[in-house]
């Protein structure tokens, strides 16, 4: 069940398994374990309940940020973005960045898996080994209002008996068409591929996302946890970790300390802490923030930094809290000749209105809905993947996991990109650096466990991103160059060329000119990946092994999107749920065996 409170948790239970973070990975993970109903398994998640939130069960409500559900973190200042500060967005909520995000589903490329399994030295990473994870993962589903998806994927490469339900769209854009023409004309990188989710992404297709037959999201909430029913898996939220700490010697690990004992707090004002040790495991799902943090906190990390904050150290791990690895992301909006965008939803209550009642359907029931219309689906209904060109890859290198695996992500979005403008309609095209050469950090500050840590991204810090970026603009120009778009593209975003201009202004201005808006527009794409990197077994770098288990200690893994020691060229969440539903089958093969 479901707890708001340590003392209503049933008297004297002990737990096998004690998940600190009940986020995307962390409830998948939960029910997968809970399902050996003789494993007893707790959660504690810092964020409220996601029972009964409608605003983040209409997929257009994604939108609309709400901060109560979020942890309301930004960055530091960041150089690559002219000394800008950004919002650093991450789910505070059962489900985490599940119950909040965009609920595109992509799973990213073949060679990022096999890069994983590369890098680790374990086969079990690589693409052909993730299937099954995938499978369990995925329940395609009709879209609301079953509209015809033939020709929009490729049925081969899909799963439906999963958990999760995912579908292509349900509600047709205008400029659907537009787009497809424009790649037909185009080719090239532009081509079109039958399904993104094949292993080879390159190209522009049809993007499904993680939403059901009725139009409402599927999270690892709704999908993985549901209401919690089993007698065996309890939730505890409002739960805070702090720590954990070791709980008596082993002779089995380096350091001999085994840390099975989590401490959180219900209240963080004041310092009250409840204790609960695990007989088997803690596994530490608090995401790319939450998890090196609750390492740093318990004395696992850069042993001299640790001390200088003011922390005992206790395994000296300097991988924890590195190589944090983020998307740069712009939502370049063009003004568009036309009044048929989303624009209208996110600023006319009588629009939204309207829509809400055509998304609740007959019943007007949020738990009946028929989940048609805008609101029953996400922004975008395509997706394109490409490489920049050999001339970048040549200087700078290649950061992407292979020939077959994008640097650059493009979407379209029929309207201005979350909240727009009190006037005028739009067309987005989303550009989005997928494989980062920059990387960043996370660390704590000071020995207060609850204070924000210090995120540094450091975005568009070095030189390839910029210059990646640029080129994905540059695509963009030429993808409206198309003569589908011919009188539709009225203005540019404030501070790019028009249309036009784009092509004749000479290079050195158009480089300023794009330097300069790229610096002062690019923000997170909400994919940040990479603080708890998982590396070989005896690699002289990272902080878990290719099982997730951390370093040189016991009783201890950490599984979610911080473990990744690349960012795959997509939006993470799938390669999360492909991470979590592993671990648990690693985790529950070691104790069936022990
Ligand atoms: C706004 C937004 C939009 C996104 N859009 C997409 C998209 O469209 N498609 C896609 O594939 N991906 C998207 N992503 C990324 C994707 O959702 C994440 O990569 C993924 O959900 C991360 O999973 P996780 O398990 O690593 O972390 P989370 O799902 O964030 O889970 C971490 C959980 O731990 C909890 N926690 C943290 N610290 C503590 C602590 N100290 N004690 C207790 N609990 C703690 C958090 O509250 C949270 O519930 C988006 C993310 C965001 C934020």
């Amino acid at each position: 069940a479901i707890y708001d409170q340590y003392s209503d948790l049933p008297a004297g239970r002990e737990y096998d398994f004690v998940i600190a973070g009940g986020g995307t990975a962390g409830l998948a993970i939960a029910d997968r374990l809970s399902t050996n109903s003789s494993f007893r398994v707790l959660v504690l998640e810092a964020g409220t309940s996601s029972v009964g939130v409608f605003n983040i069960t209409v997929p257009y409500f994604s939108t609309r940020p709400s901060l109560q559900f979020d942890w309301n973190l930004t960055t530091t200042v960041q150089s690559g973005l002219g000394d800008r500060i950004t919002f650093f967005p991450r789910g505070f909520i059962l489900g985490g960045s599940s119950s909040v995000n965009g609920m595109f589903y992509t799973r990213g490329s073949a060679a990022d898996f096999d890069r994983f399994a590369a890098v680790t030295g374990d086969e079990g990473w690589s693409w052909d080994s993730i299937q099954q994870y995938l499978a369990l993962n995925e329940n395609l589903v009709p879209p609301a209002t079953n509209p015809n998806t033939h020709g929009e994927f490729d049925p081969a490469v899909h799963f439906t008996n999963g958990t999760v339900d995912v579908s292509l769209p349900s509600f047709p854009q205008s400029i659907d068409s537009k787009v497809l023409q424009a790649g037909d004309e185009l080719g090239g990188s532009f081509s079109f591929n039958l399904d993104v989710n094949s292993g080879l992404p390159l190209g522009l297709g049809w993007l499904p996302r993680t939403i059901d037959s009725q139009g409402r999201r599927s999270s690892s909430a709704t999908a993985y946890l549901g209401y919690a029913a089993k007698n065996n898996l309890d939730v505890l939220v409002n739960a805070r970790v702090a720590r954990v700490t070791p709980t008596s010697h082993s002779k089995n690990s380096a350091s001999g300390l085994s840390f099975r004992t989590v401490e959180f707090s219900q209240d963080i004002t004041n310092s009250t802490f409840f204790q609960v040790t695990a007989t088997k495991e803690v596994i530490i799902c608090g995401g790319v923030v939450g998890s090196p943090q609750i390492l740093l906190n318990s004395g696992i990390g850069n042993s001299t930094t640790l001390l200088a904050a003011g922390i005992p150290p206790l395994v000296d791990l300097p991988s924890v809290g590195q190589n944090l690895s983020d998307q740069a992301f712009i939502a370049n909006a063009f003004l568009a000749n036309t009044t048929d965008t989303y624009d209208d939803i996110n600023r006319n209550d009588t629009v939204s209105n309207e829509d809400l009642t055509t998304w609740l359907g007959e019943s007007g029931q949020p738990g009946d809905v028929q989940g048609a219309g805008p609101l029953g689906d996400t922004f975008a209904n395509q997706i394109s993947y490409h490489r920049v060109s050999d001339e970048l890859i040549e200087k700078y290198g290649d950061f992407s996991a292979g020939v077959t695996s994008p640097h650059l992500e493009i979407y379209p979005g029929n309207g201005f990109f979350i909240v727009p403008p009190p006037t005028g309609f739009y067309m987005s095209m989303t550009t989005v650096v997928v494989s980062p050469a920059s990387r960043g950090s996370i660390t704590i500050n000071g020995s207060d466990p609850f204070a924000p840590p210090l995120i540094d991204p450091a975005y568009l810090t070095a030189d390839f991103d910029i210059a990646a970026m640029k080129e994905a603009i540059a695509m963009v120009y030429r993808f409206f160059n198309a003569s589908v778009w011919d009188g539709y593209i009225l203005a540019p975003p404030e501070g790019l060329p028009s249309l036009s201009e784009f092509f004749t202004l000479n290079a050195t201005d158009l480089d300023l000119q794009l330097e300069t808006y790229i610096r002062n527009s690019t923000g997170t794409s909400a994919h940040p990946v990479g603080t708890v990197a998982m590396s070989a077994v005896n690699a002289s770098y990272g902080v878990v092994d290719p099982d997730l288990r951390v370093k040189g200690v016991n009783g201890l893994r950490v599984v979610d999107a911080s473990v990744f020691p690349f960012v795959t060229c997509s939006h993470t969440q799938v390669p999360v749920y492909v991470f979590a539903e592993r671990a648990a089958k690693l985790i529950a093969a070691y104790w069936q065996e022990v």
